[in-house]
């Protein structure tokens, strides 16, 4: 296709905006199409990574009969002679006799036979040296399989994998987990205009995407290295066909900053058709950010690989990475569709007629409710500095106060805008 006629293309396509929550599924359904591949792990390398299989326990758990406390195991009733003792990591010979005890301790296995543990401190010696007390009526042992049977599914593929899965699986008997690799992203920027350092002026303004994005796509899971991180690309066609193709190379999802609509020096429509990709989405009707677009190639070797297109607005770019990059890393993992929490509005929120607007918001976990912040032109940071995320008005209604809205939550880390 000649490049005219690729831009043509890209002007039609672009005339019908995909609405914004089927712009989302078609972003997560590609992501999920194209999954990752999966590997075996040592179970300290999987944090943050996925489940591809479902997690069993490989015993039942717990194992063997374990005493909770210390003390005695005793056969019948008291007083106990001592026949032994059994401590953690033991495996004691059964009690045979009626009137027999062995001392035991915390996390030892019960021996079979034994019909109660009698707690230390609730048990005396009578001066011949028998043990004697009253056991309490509730078990002082756990029963095998007591919080699960072997073979049992604990935790469903698709589950994000974190210090307590790690834990899981480790007390389940595994070494190794069947996981879905990072995905691999790179980020490339677009726009002649920008400074890398300095204050702005003079018609110029900072690159405050090239910074930032790398660490919002780490919060998603993704693995992106300095390297990965090129711009700003000059603003000519060829350059950027050029620095597309290299991060295809090794990437699984480009995302690129600007250039997103159709005037003189915005080339990534033209380097998309140029390149053979194919849309997943090609705009959406959402305010801010409706140039938005997620675009799929796939190379010689059959991998898939996804280009992500975010406006030039900042803001515009974050909203893009909420609506279409979020789903789509998440079908890559082999994740659920993210779901979306929902929060009661404070205050009006206008609507942005046939467009979902997306409006940032603070949360008030405690109460439940969505504040909106100011400053939120699609060309500012400020609000967004502040917020959690961003209030999803839908297409034909707006905000009223007291109305319960999903919120599309940006990826921040425990700790990020604790109040
Ligand atoms: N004729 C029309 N023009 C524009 C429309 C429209 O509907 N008709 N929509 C506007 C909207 S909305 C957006 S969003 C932008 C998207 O444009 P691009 O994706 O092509 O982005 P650029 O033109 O390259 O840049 C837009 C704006 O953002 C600044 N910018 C770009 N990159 C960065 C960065 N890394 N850090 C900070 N700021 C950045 C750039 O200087 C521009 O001011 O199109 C509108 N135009
Ligand atoms: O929609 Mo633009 O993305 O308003 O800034």
């Amino acid at each position: 296709m000649s490049t005219e006629t690729a831009a043509a293309a890209a002007r039609t396509a672009a005339s019908a905006p995909a609405d914004w929550a089927q712009a989302r599924s078609d972003a997560y359904a590609a992501g999920l199409a194209a999954a990752l591949p999966v590997a075996g792990r040592p179970l300290v390398e999987t944090d943050g990574l996925t489940l591809a299989e479902p997690l069993t326990t490989r015993t039942d758990l717990p194992a063997f009969p374990t005493s909770s406390v210390d003390g005695w195991a005793v056969r019948g009733s008291g007083p106990w002679r001592v026949v032994g003792r059994v401590l953690a990591g033991g495996t004691p010979p059964p009690l045979t006799e009626d009137g027999t005890t062995v001392e035991i301790a915390t996390g030892a296995m019960v021996p079979d036979g034994a019909t109660a543990v009698l707690r230390i401190e609730e048990s005396d010696r009578t001066p011949d040296g028998l043990v004697s007390g009253t056991p309490r009526s509730t078990p002082e042992w756990r029963r095998p399989g007591e919080e699960a049977y072997a073979g049992e599914e604990l935790l469903p593929a698709g589950t994000p994998v974190d210090p307590a899965v790690i834990g899981l699986a480790a007390s389940c008997g595994h070494d190794t987990l069947r996981v879905r690799r990072a995905p691999r992203a790179a980020l490339l920027v677009f726009g002649d205009e920008l400074l890398t350092a300095g204050p702005p002026g003079a018609g110029r303004v900072r690159d405050a995407l090239g910074p930032a994005l790398p660490s919002w796509l780490r919060r998603y899971g993704c693995e992106i290295t300095p390297a990965d991180v090129v711009g700003p690309v000059a603003d000519t066609l060829p350059a950027h066909v050029s620095a597309l193709r290299t991060a295809l190379a090794r990437a699984d999802l480009v995302c690129t900053t600007g250039g997103t609509m159709h005037g003189p020096v915005d080339h990534l429509h033209p380097a998309l058709a140029e390149l053979g990709a194919e849309y997943v989405v090609n705009t959406v009707a959402v305010r801010p950010g409706f140039p938005m677009l997620l675009a799929r190639l796939t190379g010689p070797d059959g991998r898939v690989r996804f280009v992500a297109g975010l406006p030039g607005n900042p803001q515009s770019a974050i909203v893009a990475l909420v609506s279409l990059v979020a789903p789509l890393l998440a079908g890559l993992q082999g994740r659920p569709m993210p779901a979306l929490p929902h929060a009661t509005l404070a205050e009006p929120v206008p609507g942005r007629g046939d467009y979902t607007h997306l409006a940032l918001v603070r949360l008030d976990r405690a109460a439940g409710s969505a504040h909106p912040v100011r400053h939120v032109g699609s060309a500012m940071l400020r609000g967004l500095a502040g917020a959690d995320g961003f209030a999803v008005i839908a297409p034909g209604t707006t905000g009223e106060p007291g109305a319960r809205v999903p919120v599309v939550p940006l990826p921040l880390l425990p700790g990020e805008r604790a109040s």
